[in-house]
């Protein structure tokens, strides 16, 4: 089988969402694990994941040392963790194959995310990155012209525009590579957000695309057979957090449009992963899957998560 996997930012940090640097080696090591059992497998795997609290974490060294050093935009930073992440990620995936005895080399593609200029989204920041603060951390930021959401239980967030992704402009060079044999990183943080000038050119912009959406998309342009988003919960839960909570399993792109139009599904977390499955399963090349990380081997076989099926 084809698979688009997208790593949540769960299965690449520790929960306090530092990322450091030892924590990020770590946990990309442990995600590798499943990964590399799907690539001995023989599965092809393409490998896409967020990058919320690193590209905050890189804006806000920026705006520190903004007196020393000339600060650079987003989607710089965005790029700059494509390849921090993607390298963790080629050393991590190198090191679980070769323990498998799988000869099979893998590569990261810097990639870009088409968007449109016009898009409504630049004028409302909805994507939450980098650390949580407390409010009292956070008030001072708020008052210097900075947009803050308060995430339940966990503290504020400082939140960016993300406007929807409308094509993957390295998905070619991506598919090139799998057909090469290669397992590829691509997308990563949703891709480097970017908009096309009258003249035909390409630059980048101000923004954080949701990598739920992306991978989505990329599942469909490549005609995946599966897309999994690996996250830290085994599947989507009706009525979370209630005492009438109960988990999705299988169903049906038509059946999860409408549980998702009953529940209200958290923006900015659960709320785009239902989205990017549904949106997938749509296409109907395949079947979209939001699971665990340590579960994705399951996934795969059509044994647990929650599975959205082409109608
Ligand atoms: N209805 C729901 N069902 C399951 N999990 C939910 C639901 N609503 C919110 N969540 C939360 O969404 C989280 C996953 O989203 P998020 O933290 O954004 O994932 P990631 O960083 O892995 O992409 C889970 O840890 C869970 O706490
Ligand atoms: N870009 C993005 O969606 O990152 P996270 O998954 O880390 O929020």
């Amino acid at each position: 089988m084809r698979i688009v996997i997208a790593l949540g930012g769960n299965a690449m940090t520790s929960s306090d969402g530092s990322a450091r640097p030892e924590h990020q080696r770590d946990a990309i090591r442990l995600a590798a694990r499943p990964i590399a059992d799907l690539v001995a497998a023989g599965h092809e795997v393409l490998l896409t994941h967020g990058n919320g609290p690193q590209v905050g974490n890189l804006l806000t060294k920026n705006e520190l040392t903004a007196s020393q050093v000339p600060p650079v935009p987003l989607d710089w930073c965005g790029a700059q963790t494509q390849a921090t992440i993607g390298m963790l990620m080629l050393n991590a995936l190198d090191a679980e194959l070769a323990e498998r005895g799988v000869d099979r080399r893998c590569a990261a593609v810097v990639s870009r995310t088409l968007v449109d200029i016009d898009d409504p989204r630049f004028a409302h920041p909805t994507k939450p990155i980098g650390r949580y603060l407390s409010a009292e951390d956070a008030q001072p930021l708020i008052d210097s012209g900075q947009e803050f959401v308060e995430v339940p239980g966990r503290g504020w967030r400082r939140v960016v525009a993300s406007p929807e992704p409308l094509r993957c402009l390295d998905g070619a060079t991506a598919e090139t590579l799998m057909e090469a044999g290669y397992v590829v990183v691509c997308s990563g943080g949703g891709g480097i957000p970017t908009v096309q000038d009258l003249n035909g050119g390409y630059r980048g912009v101000d923004a954080v695309i949701d990598k739920d959406l992306t991978a989505s998309l990329i599942a469909q342009e490549l005609k995946a057979d599966m897309l999994i988003i690996a996250t830290d919960v085994d599947a989507v839960v009706c009525d979370w957090g209630t005492d009438y909570a109960k988990p999705v399993g299988e169903v049906t792109a038509v059946e999860m449009r409408s549980i998702a139009a009953d529940q209200d599904f958290a923006a900015g977390s659960m709320g785009p992963k239902v989205e990017a499955v549904t949106a997938f399963a749509e296409s109907g090349t395949g079947t979209g899957v939001i699971t665990s990380l340590a579960r994705i081997g399951a996934a795969a076989e059509g044994q647990i998560g929650t599975r959205v099926v082409p109608a």
